[in-house]
């Protein structure tokens, strides 16, 4: 396995306070890695740094070998790192169909100069938009509501809709930000089970802050800890369910 995202020696503060505290970690191309650590530890900013969300105050990041440290993340969406959300939220007004067909970046179609010179290309790209859309709903299991409009979707399908149009991208990462949250069990195995799929057929990386430890149970390794802005500890679920410094942060502290 090689390293596809390296995160060295970050540090970020809010005024006086270090959040992320000499932070390194590495997620080996082709993993699903978790990361865990108590509330306030630094995730969602680590995150947010990754992703071109937040600028860092110090240390580098690498995608793939690249220094990637402050790039936009439209900029590394269009290398195919990506997050979720970043996304925009479904469109309520547009089918579920319609929500994956607005995702691929560069259509053609929505250039109306191109739209005007070439629209045999236009339409043809078009229908190949369509037919990715229509595999894709497929393989997320929501091909009997794709005429439905996606604001009348529950939450758990309206979270396999984002992760389907992840799908429609050519993404190579995907930093997942606790997606169990508010969805109920059956669907959290249909969320689970297409991860581990676009995992394992479509070779994507995953990065996952999860509080859900049963999800992390079942998709990651390795588990890394944060805790105060730094790696705690990595290794395997069951590693880091047994250690005792993470059960004194972690597990000993009061969950929300
Ligand atoms: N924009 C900001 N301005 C000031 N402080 C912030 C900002 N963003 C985060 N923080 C602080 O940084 C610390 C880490 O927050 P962060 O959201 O990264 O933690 P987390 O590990 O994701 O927590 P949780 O598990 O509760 O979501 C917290 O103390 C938080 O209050």
């Amino acid at each position: 396995m090689s390293t596809i995202i390296e995160v060295s020696h970050v540090y970020k503060a809010f005024g006086g306070l270090n959040v992320i505290n000499d932070c390194s970690i590495q997620v080996e191309q082709g993993s699903i890695t978790g990361m865990i650590g108590p509330n306030g530890a630094g995730k969602t900013t680590l995150f947010n740094i990754i992703a071109g969300n937040l600028p860092l105050d110090a240390g580098r990041v690498l995608f793939d070998g690249e220094d990637i440290t402050n790039m936009s993340s439209n900029e590394l969406f269009h290398k195919g790192l990506l997050r979720t959300f970043q996304i925009a939220h479904e469109f309520s007004n547009m089918t579920a169909l319609e929500n994956l067909m607005m995702v691929p970046p560069r259509q053609l179609g929505e250039n109306l100069f191109s739209a005007w010179l070439k629209p045999g290309e236009v339409s043809r790209e078009e229908s190949e938009v369509r037919q990715r859309a229509m595999e894709v709903i497929d393989f997320i299991g929501l091909s009997h509501v794709r005429n439905e409009l996606a604001g009348n979707l529950s939450g758990g399908q309206k979270k396999l809709l984002e992760l389907g149009r992840t799908m429609m991208t050519d993404a190579r990462v995907v930093l997942l930000d606790e997606i169990a949250a508010g969805v109920n069990r059956t669907l959290l195995g249909d969320l689970v089970a297409n991860i581990e799929r676009l995992n394992r057929e479509m070779g994507y990386t995953f990065l996952v802050i999860e509080h859900d430890m049963d999800m992390i149970a079942r998709l990651c390794d390795p588990v890394i800890v944060l805790a105060q802005g730094r790696v705690m500890m990595e290794g395997t679920i069951q590693e880091v369910q047994s250690n005792p410094e993470v059960i004194e942060a972690y597990f000993g502290a009061p969950t929300e």
